[in-house]
């Protein structure tokens, strides 16, 4: 039946009129510029199409292996935990919900599925043209509410497992609370490692420019920090990066408001970088000017600081440098040859191992730097970057056991089904058989 409902809603979603009127609605209540939108319905509608037909009963594929004896087998399955919850926050109002909710539905459990209510309405509407392909209504709940009613309603419907997407300070909340019947995929701290290998300028620039600042920062894979080795410092890298950050506009909400971080707190996270010694600003650094913007939300101008990699590692320093702002935010550094060991060590000492990216072709580097870090979704290679999250690989935390996963088979067989495993010993007992001596 689930393989039927995402043929038809992949159909539907794939509508021209369709992907215009969710990625519309998803720039009403999640700035953001139209290109970045349309990705996530497109997404969106790729993932659909990938469990048509019988993909959804292949999920759920088990094994047998044989026993010692005639009639002895065990069977491994996936088994579903029953009645769970899904958590998700405002940043991919349809992408993260939609994936998690048809992963938690295609594994057999009843989800309740809480979304953001700053931007709720558009699944709301995905939940309406579900129920048009053939979701019956009593499969899934949905509700809308705050973070207090949410968490109520956790500790008193008791579900098996609660699927939770949003900060760190929530996840661990919610982990004591919940007495570790959580998956989670908390924030990011992501990392960029540009290699001795200086080529393609331009498209490294690129790619930097929208891992830190498309949907103004706030993708909990936005790049974070950027460690540039030695050799790219008179490449113009900086520069260029420079010139593209300029180029975003409130128009078209290349940059834009910031919802969960204000100017002024935004400001004085750069001013407190700032006093590190050796820090300066790169560019941006300042409020975004002829905005009507209200002041509960921030708007401010892509923003890079420098910060000297001795002064990162320092213990009063780590902390504040490695501050995930979810915002347009970047800090950079740049290391020589003989000091990878203390960019290797910055990234170990990070908590939160989301995603990163190793820009280099060089095989060595690679495998020296891939060998000693745990992020769990990592980009390698001159075209690395640390955001893009499309539905055809994993993306998710590693290194907790706690980490979830979105958007691939493997993602959804671990979050939403565990290992159940049936021996069947149906005889017949030997005719030999005699009682044993007691043991
Ligand atoms: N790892 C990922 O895949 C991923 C993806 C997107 C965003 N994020 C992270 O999410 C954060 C930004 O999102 P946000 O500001 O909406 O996060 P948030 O933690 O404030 O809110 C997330 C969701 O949790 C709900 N919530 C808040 N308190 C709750 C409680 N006590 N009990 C139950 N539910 C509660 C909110 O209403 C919202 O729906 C960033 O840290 C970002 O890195 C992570």
């Amino acid at each position: 039946m689930y393989g039927d409902i995402s043929a038809k809603a992949a159909h539907m979603l794939g509508q021209p009129a369709v992907l215009d009127f969710f990625a519309k609605l998803i720039q009403r209540v999640s700035p953001k510029s139209y290109q970045q939108a349309l990705a996530e319905v497109q997404v969106s509608q790729k993932f659909l199409e990938n469990f048509c037909g019988d993909q959804v009963r292949f999920l759920a594929r088990s094994f047998a292996v044989p026993g010692n004896h005639l009639g002895q087998r065990s069977n491994g399955y996936r088994w579903p935990y029953g009645p769970v919850a899904i958590i998700t926050p405002f940043n991919f109002p349809l992408e993260i919900p939609l994936l998690q909710l048809m992963g938690a539905l295609y594994m057999g459990n009843k989800p309740v599925l809480k979304v953001d209510s700053k931007v709720s309405i558009v699944m709301e509407q995905m939940i309406r043209l579900l129920h048009d392909c053939g979701l019956p209504a009593e499969d899934m709940d949905f509700i809308n509410s705050d973070g207090a009613v949410m968490n109520k309603l956790l500790l008193e419907a008791n579900p098996k497992m609660t699927l939770f997407t949003g900060s760190s300070r929530v996840a661990e909340k919610l982990a004591a609370d919940l007495k570790g019947r959580v998956k989670l995929e908390d924030a990011g701290f992501d990392w960029k490692i540009l290699g001795p290998d200086v080529q393609e300028v331009d498209y490294v620039a690129w790619v930097c420019d929208q891992d830190a600042y498309a949907c103004s920062g706030q993708k909990c894979s936005a790049q974070s920090v950027l460690f540039m080795h030695k050799n790219w410092s008179s490449s113009g890298l900086l520069e260029k990066m420079k010139k593209l950050s300029e180029r975003r506009k409130l128009e078209d909400l290349t940059i834009g408001p910031v919802l969960t971080v204000t100017t002024e707190a935004m400001i004085e996270h750069m001013n407190n970088l700032l006093k590190i010694r050796g820090s300066k600003v790169l560019f941006g650094g300042e409020p975004l000017a002829n905005h009507s913007i209200p002041k509960i939300y921030g708007a401010m101008k892509p923003t890079a600081v420098f910060v000297p990699l001795e002064e990162i590692l320092k213990s009063g320093n780590f902390e504040l440098v490695t501050k995930e702002i979810f915002g347009p935010f970047q800090v950079v550094t740049e290391y020589s040859e003989d000091q990878l060991e203390l960019v290797l060590e910055a990234c170990e000492r990070m908590n939160a191992h989301l995603t990163a990216a190793v820009v280099s072709n060089d095989p060595l580097f690679l495998q020296d730097v891939l060998g000693r870090s745990v992020n769990g979704t990592t980009y390698a290679g001159i075209r690395a970057r640390t955001t893009g999250a499309p539905q055809n690989h994993w993306f998710g935390p590693a290194g907790d056991p706690r980490g979830a996963g979105i958007g691939t088979p493997e993602a959804i067989k671990l979050v939403w089904s565990c290992h159940r495993e049936v021996i069947y010993d149906v005889g017949p007992v030997p005719e030999s058989w005699a009682l044993p001596s007691a043991t």
